[in-house]
C-alpha cells in the first residue's frame, strides 16, 4: 500500500478582521486517524474546508506528498469530505449516488444491511439519521488517498456509531483519515494522533488530562 502524507501549516484565516485560525499544523497519513477537538466556533469546520480546498484562507500551505496544492479537491483521487451538514441532493436515488461516488452499493449494504431496501429510493426517503449515516459511509468507502469527516457521529444511533468506528479502523489501512466531532470519547477512541484547536492554534493531545488542562472538559 502506498504511503501518502498530507500536511497543512501556516494556515491563517480571518472572518471580518477576526482571526479564526492563525497557527495550525496538521499531518495526516495513510494508516492513521488524525482527530481534532475544540469548542463550538473554534474553527474546526473552517480548518477542514481549508484542507479540502473549498475554503481559501488568507494564507495556507497544503501539501500532498510534499507537493504544494492550491486546492486538494481539484486533485483527482486525492480527497473526499463529509461536511457537517447533509450535502448530497435529496432527489438523487441511492444507486445513482453510488455510481457517482464509484462506491458499489453492495459494499454499503455489506456494512449496513439497513440500506438494502433503499436501492431504488431517493435519498430524501431516508430518515435524517439514515441520510447522515449513508453519507458518512459512502465517503468512508471512497477510493481516495484522504478523507475528512466533520461530525460523522452526531445524529447516529449508538450501535451504528460503533460500527462506523470499526469501519474507520479498517479503512485507515488504505487511506489517511481526518476527523472531528463533539462526541470526544469516540474521537479519542479512533484517533492515532489527536489535536485540540484553541485560540486559533493546534495543541497535541496525548492524554485525557491534557483536555482538562486546556479547559475542554471538566474531569
Ligand atoms: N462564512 C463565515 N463568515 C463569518 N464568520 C464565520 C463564517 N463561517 C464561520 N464563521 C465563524 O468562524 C468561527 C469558526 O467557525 P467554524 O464553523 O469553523 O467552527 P467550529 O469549530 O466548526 O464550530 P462548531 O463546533 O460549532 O461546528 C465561528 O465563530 C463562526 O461564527
Amino acid at each position: 500500500m502506498t504511503q501518502n502524507i498530507l500536511e497543512a501549516d501556516s494556515v491563517y484565516l480571518e472572518y471580518n478582521n477576526r482571526a479564526i485560525l492563525s497557527d495550525v499544523y496538521v499531518k495526516a497519513e495513510t494508516g492513521k486517524v488524525t482527530g481534532f477537538l475544540g469548542r463550538n466556533g473554534c474553527g474546526k469546520s473552517s480548518l477542514m474546508k481549508v484542507i479540502f480546498g473549498s475554503l481559501k484562507g488568507n494564507f495556507q500551505s497544503v501539501r500532498l506528498n510534499k507537493q504544494y496544492q492550491p486546492s486538494l479537491l481539484l486533485v483527482s483521487g486525492a480527497i473526499r469530505y463529509l461536511p457537517q451538514k447533509s450535502f448530497i441532493p435529496k432527489h438523487l436515488r441511492i444507486e445513482q449516488i453510488c455510481e457517482l461516488f464509484q462506491v458499489p452499493f453492495i459494499n454499503i449494504v455489506n456494512e449496513f444491511p439497513v440500506f438494502e431496501k433503499y436501492q431504488q429510493q431517493k435519498l430524501g426517503a431516508l430518515s435524517g439519521g439514515e441520510i447522515r449515516l449513508f453519507e458518512a459511509v459512502i465517503i468512508l468507502l471512497s477510493d481516495v488517498k484522504f478523507i475528512i469527516l466533520d461530525e460523522p457521529f452526531s445524529h447516529i444511533m449508538p450501535l451504528h456509531v460503533e460500527k462506523l468506528k470499526e469501519m474507520i479502523n479498517r479503512e485507515k489501512h488504505q487511506k489517511g483519515i481526518i476527523i472531528t466531532d463533539h462526541l470526544y470519547k469516540h474521537i479519542m477512541d479512533v484517533s492515532d494522533d489527536l489535536y485540540l484547536i484553541r485560540d486559533g492554534k493546534t495543541f497535541k493531545i496525548n492524554t485525557h488530562d491534557d483536555l482538562i488542562r486546556h479547559g475542554y472538559i471538566l474531569e
